[in-house]
């Protein structure tokens, strides 16, 4: 009982989050920080992998608790119903849609009671799988079980390993004793040392490294090799001053620090890293101590085009710009976005009671794709906006822009826009080509885009090859987009 009594306060949590508005972060995130905040006893993999479960299904369960009474059948007691209807989801959710078809649980009245009502729970699953027209309700679910990273990549922190990163080195390799040559070959207990960004390794997903000593002392972080790319490509020196304008949590921010103080422990001020939520922030600031950069980065709450003056920061050179995207790159978000997105729609289950037309598959296409188009407007022209005042500030000569991001809206009509606006062009940007970006990485931005607005070739091929894109799942981790501009 102790398993679904957990669940259902987790299962609680997340449904009073979502009944708030959209939901921020993934799932996971939200079942990880209930889990603390109940201080709970249970795995939070298992508790995670029921609410998921039931969270997929939940229209489909809503449907067939309503139609079977059950709910309103709860006995009394003292005047209270004697049972929580979000257990009682649960157990059904197990007893309908789980794998076994059976409640984990040893004799109890809550079990019971939901045993009673089994034939009238089964039979309107029945009835709802054949006005749906499916043979499983599994077929109208999306399948979130690859929506895992194929590659946990972890990169050595030089601020906090003091010169010793060999040794590091040889503390990871006595964990992972196996170094394979591809990341493809990534197996439990093997390890694979990235040929595109220094000091990033990539480990099994199942290999626990969180609980590593080398990981509680801030020598290892856990980091995207993509989102190692824009520090990579930045490549700040000991000179530079650099502000990260969107900078939470924070690992573009203390990877920035790396490159400026490499193994020396900061004495001042070298990057600014501003961030609009004051949640985020805390998060930011406790990532910032983890990786030893306190005294060398300033965290500036508040939105970076209202509180970051050109004329408060004249001695400024470098520029991460990692805006708030459609994160249509990250996958463990899969699960959240449709069901926010199914939020802003339409019930996918038909209301014949209401005596509504029944939308049909092609109406569902039609809202989504309406939304979608409606968001990257929105989420693009701000993208534009915080780059292009990134680009006014006096002293900049490189700015690395990325997103995690697989729509052209976000990336390669960025930078078009931005390539054609008359101030960026004043001010004499222009961007870096491929040569300083990464040469090795194969994959680039889309041809297809640039050629549509600069008819010479060539220019419109070295805009193209100037910029990084990386596929979701199929190079190792999360789709991203990096681009960067540069001055004399
Ligand atoms: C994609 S996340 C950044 C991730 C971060 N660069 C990292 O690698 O850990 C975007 C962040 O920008 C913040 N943000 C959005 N608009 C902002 C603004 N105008 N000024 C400052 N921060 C902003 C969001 O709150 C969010 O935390």
């Amino acid at each position: 009982m102790n398993f679904y009594r957990d669940a259902t306060w987790v299962l609680e949590y997340v449904e009073k989050t979502e009944s708030q508005g959209r939901v921020a972060g993934s799932l996971q995130t939200l079942v990880l920080n209930s889990c603390k905040r109940y201080k709970l006893k249970t795995n939070p993999k298992h508790i995670y992998a029921a609410v998921n479960s039931c969270w997929l299904y939940t229209e489909f369960l809503d449907t067939v608790l309503q139609r079977s009474k059950i709910l309103k059948d709860i006995p009394k007691k003292k005047g209270e119903p004697a049972f929580n209807k979000t257990t009682i989801k649960l157990l059904v959710h197990d007893l309908l849609f789980s794998k076994s078809k059976r409640i984990q649980m040893g004799k109890h009245p809550i079990k019971e009671f939901v045993l009673k009502h089994k034939t009238r729970l089964n039979s309107e699953l029945v009835r709802l799988k054949l006005k749906l027209k499916v043979t499983d309700l599994k077929q109208l679910v999306n399948d979130n079980k690859s929506d895992v990273t194929p590659v946990r990549w972890i990169r050595i922190n030089p601020v906090r390993s003091h010169s010793k990163e060999k040794e590091v080195l040889a503390e990871l390799q006595k964990k992972f004793p196996t170094q394979v040559t591809s990341w493809t070959e990534i197996a439990p207990g093997t390890i694979y040392h990235d040929e595109y960004v220094p000091n990033l390794f990539g480990v099994h997903p199942g290999d626990k490294i969180t609980s590593h000593e080398l990981y509680r002392t801030g020598k290892i972080i856990i980091q995207d090799r993509a989102s190692c790319f824009p520090a990579h490509i930045l490549n700040a020196q000991k000179s530079d001053v650099v502000i990260d304008a969107c900078a939470a949590p924070g690992n573009k921010t203390t990877h920035v620090a790396a490159h400026i103080f490499q193994d020396e422990e900061p004495d001042s001020v070298k990057i600014h890293a501003f961030e609009k939520d004051p949640e985020r922030a805390k998060t930011l600031r406790t990532m910032i101590k983890a990786a030893g950069c306190s005294k060398g980065i300033d965290v500036h709450v508040g939105d970076f085009t209202k509180i970051a003056k050109p004329s408060t920061f004249p001695n400024v050179t470098g520029f991460i710009v990692d805006p708030s995207c459609s994160g249509s790159g990250i996958f463990g978000r899969k699960t959240i976005d449709e069901h926010n997105r199914s939020k802003e729609q339409t019930s996918t289950v038909p209301k014949e009671e209401d005596g509504n037309a029944v939308p049909t598959e092609e109406d569902y296409q039609d809202i989504a794709e309406k939304d979608l188009r409606t968001r990257l407007q929105k989420l693009s022209s701000f993208q534009f906006e915080i780059v292009r005042y990134a680009l006014s500030f006096p002293s900049a000569k490189k700015l690395v822009y990325s997103t995690c991001s697989i729509h052209a809206e976000e990336n390669e009509r960025i930078v078009i826009d931005l390539l054609l606006d008359s101030k960026v062009k004043e001010a004499g940007w222009r961007v870096r080509k491929r040569a300083g970006v990464i040469p090795a990485w194969p994959r680039r931005g889309l041809y297809s885009e640039f050629e549509e607005v600069f008819r010479n070739e060539e220019e419109a091929r070295e805009l193209a090859e100037a910029c990084i894109r990386v596929s979701p799942k199929e190079d190792g981790g999360i789709g991203f987009f990096a681009v960067c501009f540069e001055r004399d």
